[in-house]
């Protein structure tokens, strides 16, 4: 099936029931692996919002959510780019904490985003994504333990996922063509 969006042309990649299928199984592994720890999810916005949103259906032992935003500012002196956290208001000094994003690419994002949530001294961190570029990715996460689906090097949209800003509320993921 194909969809146009901002004049652009897109096919269908990944279909919302291979989603939630996918989902299922990732639910039960991070039940099994987290019981007892009250873990932290903390989702990366925006694009992950629907996936959050679906995973947290599948989880079923005592745990938190929350969602932050990535917020870059010139520094005092102007000189460098900073990169903050914004809308984390959960202490997670000894915290087992989640990271939720909906893709990793370059890998840039989260690199970012451990650096940071590292510094808050969490007990463990690790990383779930629902999709995952290995040929773009810069870097090596050992954090990286629970991927959705491991895709090619093509730009993709829906199920949370923008190309313009739009596409995001796509209940299907499409790459573009
Ligand atoms: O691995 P990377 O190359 O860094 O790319 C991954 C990031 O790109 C997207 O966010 P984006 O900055 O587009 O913002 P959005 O979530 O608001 O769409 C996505 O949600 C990841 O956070
Ligand atoms: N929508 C979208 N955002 C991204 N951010 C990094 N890679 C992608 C991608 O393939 N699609």
């Amino acid at each position: 099936m194909k969809i146009e969006i901002d004049h652009k042309d897109f096919e269908l990649m990944i279909t919302h029931e291979q989603v939630k299928k996918r989902l299922r199984l990732i639910g039960i592994q991070l039940n099994v692996v987290y019981e007892n720890r009250v873990p932290i999810f903390i989702g990366v916005l925006n694009g992950c919002f629907m996936f959050l949103a679906d995973l947290m259906k599948q989880i079923h032992i005592a745990s938190e959510v929350c969602f932050v935003k990535l917020a870059s500012y010139e520094g005092e002196n102007r000189r460098d780019e900073i990169i903050q956290l914004i809308g984390l208001n959960h202490d997670l000094k000894g915290r087992e904490v989640i990271i939720v994003e909906d893709i990793v690419d370059t890998g840039n994002t989260l690199r970012r985003m451990l650096d940071l949530v590292k510094a808050l001294e969490p007990a463990s961190v690790a990383i779930c994504t629902l999709l995952l570029k290995p040929d773009a990715l810069a870097y090596q996460f050992e954090e990286l333990a629970y991927v959705g689906f491991e895709i090619e090097n093509q730009f993709v949209v829906g199920y949370g996922l923008d190309y313009n800003g739009l596409g995001r509320n796509l209940k299907d993921i499409y790459r573009a063509v």
